[in-house]
């Protein structure tokens, strides 16, 4: 469904995206994840023909963006990171407004809306202002927005960030039906949750670069050990503290208010850290994440 060999993004002198090599095939939920200002955006932008790559190669449905942009992006459905529904119109055209501009005919549009409305079960909120909703009922309306056209691949910069946990919950809910249904989706996310639950596969990117690439489950198995064993002492108190642990697991992870000590057996560390009379204020055992694997592979956590 798309394929990029050294794709580059420069704005000016600054290299945005730098060189990266991505293949995604039909039906996976495909995703990019990493910190903000990790160019996750940038690709996006580019595999939408709203942006022309710097460098490299890039094919959207084998077709080349600078020549068959029209034809790649009616295929396309496009659920951007900013809030670009018309606070004008109502929820329902909104969506109508949509359909015809994408060229459907005015009977069919209206079918297509009582199905999407029903799917982001908004239906009894289509005569409601845009404003008059909810963060997660935008979003959902976005998303059936994007939807209008019957997209092969659905792209999602960033779909739930700045939602409650509930609302995240809902619309992963709907992204899950749609891979069902055959929908490619293509999500930017810095939520690790996020990538978990719904990638089938995902890039790490760092800095317009490319760091690990696989499934959820391999690259936690790949780059992290079963479990971590957190440990929080005073503040200010790591740093030293580090030196008198670091033993007693595979690897150590020094944080500004935690250290993290990753083995596979988790409680077997903390028992060791006790009997060292090391009185940590707090501990915590649980499985490696992707967080984990962000933080091996960069240095730096995820969290902005
Ligand atoms: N139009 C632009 N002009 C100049 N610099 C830009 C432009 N667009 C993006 N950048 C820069 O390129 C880098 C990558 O931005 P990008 O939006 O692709 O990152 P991102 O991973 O999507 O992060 P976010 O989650 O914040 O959108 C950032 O340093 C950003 O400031």
């Amino acid at each position: 469904m798309i394929s990029a060999r050294g794709l580059r993004k420069s704005f000016g002198d600054f290299e945005a995206v730098r060189g990266i090599d991505v293949s995604v095939r039909p039906g996976v939920a495909f995703g990019f994840l990493g910190p903000n200002g990790a160019g996750k955006s940038s690709t996006m932008r580019m595999i939408c023909c709203v942006s022309p790559p710097s460098g490299g190669e890039l094919r959207v449905f084998g077709m080349d963006p600078a020549k068959d942009g029209p034809k790649i992006k009616a295929r396309l459905g496009v659920c951007p990171q900013e809030d670009t529904l018309d606070v004008e119109l109502n929820v329902y055209d909104n969506l109508y407004v949509y359909g015809r501009y994408f060229g459907l005919p005015r009977a069919e549009v209206k079918g297509r809306i009582d199905e999407l409305l029903d799917f982001v079960q908004l239906t009894d909120k289509a005569k409601a202002k845009v404003d008059d909703l909810s963060g997660g009922m935008k979003r959902r309306l976005t998303i059936a927005r994007s939807l209008i056209n019957r997209p092969e691949i659905l792209v999602l910069d960033e779909p739930t960030t700045g939602l409650d946990p509930q609302a995240r919950h809902v619309i992963w809910d709907r992204l899950f039906r749609l891979k069902q249904a055959g929908v490619t989706l293509l999500l930017t996310t810095h939520y690790m949750d996020e990538a978990e639950q719904l990638c089938d596969e995902l890039v790490v990117m760092d800095q317009g670069r490319i760091v690990a690439h696989g499934t959820p489950l391999g690259l936690i198995q790949q780059h992290s050990t079963r479990e971590v064993a957190e440990l929080r002492f005073g503040v200010g108190e790591h740093e030293a503290l580090a030196a008198k642990v670091e033993d007693l697991a595979e690897r150590i992870e020094v944080l500004p208010d935690r250290l993290l000590l990753y083995s596979d057996d988790g409680e077997a560390v903390i028992d060791a850290v006790h009997s060292r009379d090391l009185s940590p204020v707090a501990t915590l055992v649980r499985r490696s994440s992707l967080e984990d694997v962000f933080l091996h592979l960069t240095g730096r956590t995820l969290v902005d």
